[in-house]
């Protein structure tokens, strides 16, 4: 992948009217396409391998909040970053997940193209399959470079979106236990 990559970053240099043969710009094709790999590395990775077989029997019935955990993902429209912290929460019923699981769940689905939508999903849909919880709940706050660097232009906008599943979703008062946990600095 990285030779055709690198072939469409050296185009791609060309377009803007550079000359990829000039020396500060010689080695650029290729590190922009290993760049842009890595942020995509997440279509690399499956929940199965991630998970590792952390998962843990375990008769504890509260909830369980982990957040703001960082997100770097790149918005689908326009190949531009956004970023922000994700915050997940899920009432156990009878299994348990290694903590470091949760931020590397973060990790396969915001590495890759995305939505914030799309992102807010499949994070609370992998935690269900993982340890098939009473509810998951999670939480997104993102910063979409498309908005702020060009389009509108709106610097301080923030973009927050949320999945509720299973007791979150049918229970007011857990829904509002997650959410004040997830606002309490
Ligand atoms: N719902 C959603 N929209 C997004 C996300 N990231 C970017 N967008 C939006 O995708 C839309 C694409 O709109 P278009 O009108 O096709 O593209 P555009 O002319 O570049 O739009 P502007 O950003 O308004 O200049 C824009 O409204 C973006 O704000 C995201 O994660 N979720
Ligand atoms: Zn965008």
């Amino acid at each position: 992948m990285l030779p055709e990559m690198s072939r469409s970053y050296r185009l791609l240099l060309s377009s803007l009217g550079e000359n990829p043969e000039r020396q500060g710009l010689l080695k650029t094709p290729e590190r922009a396409a290993k760049a842009m790999l890595f942020f995509t590395k997440g279509y690399d990775q499956s929940l199965e391998e991630v998970l590792n077989d952390a998962i843990f029997d375990e008769d504890h019935d509260e909830m369980v909040v982990v957040k703001d955990i960082e997100m770097f993902s790149m918005c689908e429209h326009h190949l531009v970053p956004f970023y922000g912290k994700v915050s997940i929460g899920y009432l156990p019923c009878g299994k348990i997940l290694g903590l470091s699981k949760l931020a590397r769940i973060v990790e396969i689905y915001s590495r890759r193209l995305q939505v914030q939508e799309r992102l807010t999903k499949q994070i609370a849909v992998a935690v269900t399959k993982a340890v098939q919880p009473a509810g998951v709940a999670v939480v997104v706050e993102g910063v979409h470079m498309c908005m702020v660097m060009r389009g509108v232009q709106k610097i301080n906008s923030k973009t927050v979106t949320s999945t509720m599943l299973g007791v979150f979703r049918d229970d007011p008062k857990t829904r509002e236990e997650f959410l004040n946990l997830v606002h309490t600095k």
